[in-house]
């Protein structure tokens, strides 16, 4: 089912420059959560910290039952067995070609003989349709191929969290749909709990269960997609909603001109909330609630043309 991610508190900066401040969230297990935000807000330091690259200054990350920020080298070690992660470019070996790139961290952690390598290997390397290319060198292949073979790297020591810093940066729309298709496939197939951090609209709008947006130095919001996809709240609602006018500018921050020049524009009305993606097999999603649930529970009038059938179900095919 996936591993809880519980994060309390947790507070990081480089000398005095603050990042963020007590963000408190629990990634549920086995669904999908997004963390989105304005260049620069540190999403990625986010990802670091969560597997024990980067020391808080304060607060906690428990995973079964063990504090990632405070605990000893070793339990780290066990710990971050737990995790696969994508980094943005792939991390590819550029001289090992993609099979032992994908090998890789099995030869490295693991005393399995080569038999039980290949199998492994070529059973991840089908899971992301790159059966064939095993021979190819990364820098012979195109990006959205690096990404995947950078997923099935990830996916060799069954980690029960993945981690996706940009899975759709650097690629085009069409390779963005597929890219997330199969992060909702994975995510369908095997038991782990998924964090993606992501600048693109449409994948936060219809590939998670759960989003959070990193702004101003803290969480804005942390919740259940049709809570943040309903939010009035101004940054939440510019940045989920693509709109020039808000509380976010090139610098992350506007300043009081540019705000009070602002101040008697309306926000044009939020867009209805899409379908999610679904996995590609027809089987639910593994989070799976009913469209508009959360909503219902909670009061909250979706925007008009919510959760109709036939919005584009396809990733990037939001409204
Ligand atoms: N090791 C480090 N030492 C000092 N400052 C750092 C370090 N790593 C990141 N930073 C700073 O932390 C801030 C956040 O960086 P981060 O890469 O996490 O942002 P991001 O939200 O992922 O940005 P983007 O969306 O553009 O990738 C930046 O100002 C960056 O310069």
């Amino acid at each position: 089912m996936g591993v809880a991610v519980q994060v309390e508190g947790l507070t990081k900066s480089f000398g005095n420059q603050l990042i963020w401040g007590d963000v408190t969230l629990t990634l549920p297990p086995g669904e999908i959560s997004v963390i989105l935000g304005p260049s620069g807000t540190g999403k990625s330091v986010f990802l670091k910290t969560l597997i024990g690259l980067l020391k808080p200054d304060r607060g906690s990350v428990v995973i079964e039952g063990t504090d990632v920020a405070t605990c000893k080298e070793k339990e780290l070690y066990e710990i971050r067995k737990l995790f696969g992660v994508l980094f943005q470019d792939g991390a590819m070996f550029g001289s090992m070609n993609l099979y032992d790139n994908v090998a890789f961290p099995l030869r490295e952690h693991t005393k399995k003989p080569e038999s039980e390598i290949r199998q492994i290997v070529m059973e991840k390397m089908e899971m992301v349709g790159l059966v064939g290319a095993e021979t190819k060198l990364p820098g012979e292949i195109s990006g959205g191929m690096r990404k995947r073979a950078g997923i099935a790297r990830g996916l060799v020591l069954e980690p029960e969290i993945i981690l996706f810093d940009e899975p759709d940066s650097g690629l085009d729309p069409v390779r963005t749909a597929l890219i997330s298709q199969l992060i909702i496939d994975l995510n369908s197939q095997i038991d782990a709990t998924f964090l993606i951090v992501t600048h693109d609209i449409n994948t936060a709008r219809t590939v998670p269960d759960n989003i959070g947006m990193l702004y101003h130095q803290h969480l804005a919001m942390f919740g259940h997609r049709e809570m943040l996809l309903s939010s009035d709240q101004p940054a939440v609602r510019q940045f989920l909603n693509a709109q020039k006018a808000g509380p976010i500018g090139m610098t992350e921050e506007k300043d009081e001109d540019e705000l009070a020049q602002e101040a008697h524009y309306e926000m044009p009305p939020l867009p209805p909330i899409p379908m999610q993606v679904m996995p590609s097999d027809g089987r639910p999603r593994r989070g799976q609630r009913p469209p508009g649930e959360w909503c219902r529970q909670n009061g909250v009038t979706p925007p008009p043309g919510s959760f109709r059938q036939t919005m584009s179900m396809a990733p990037g095919g939001a409204a």
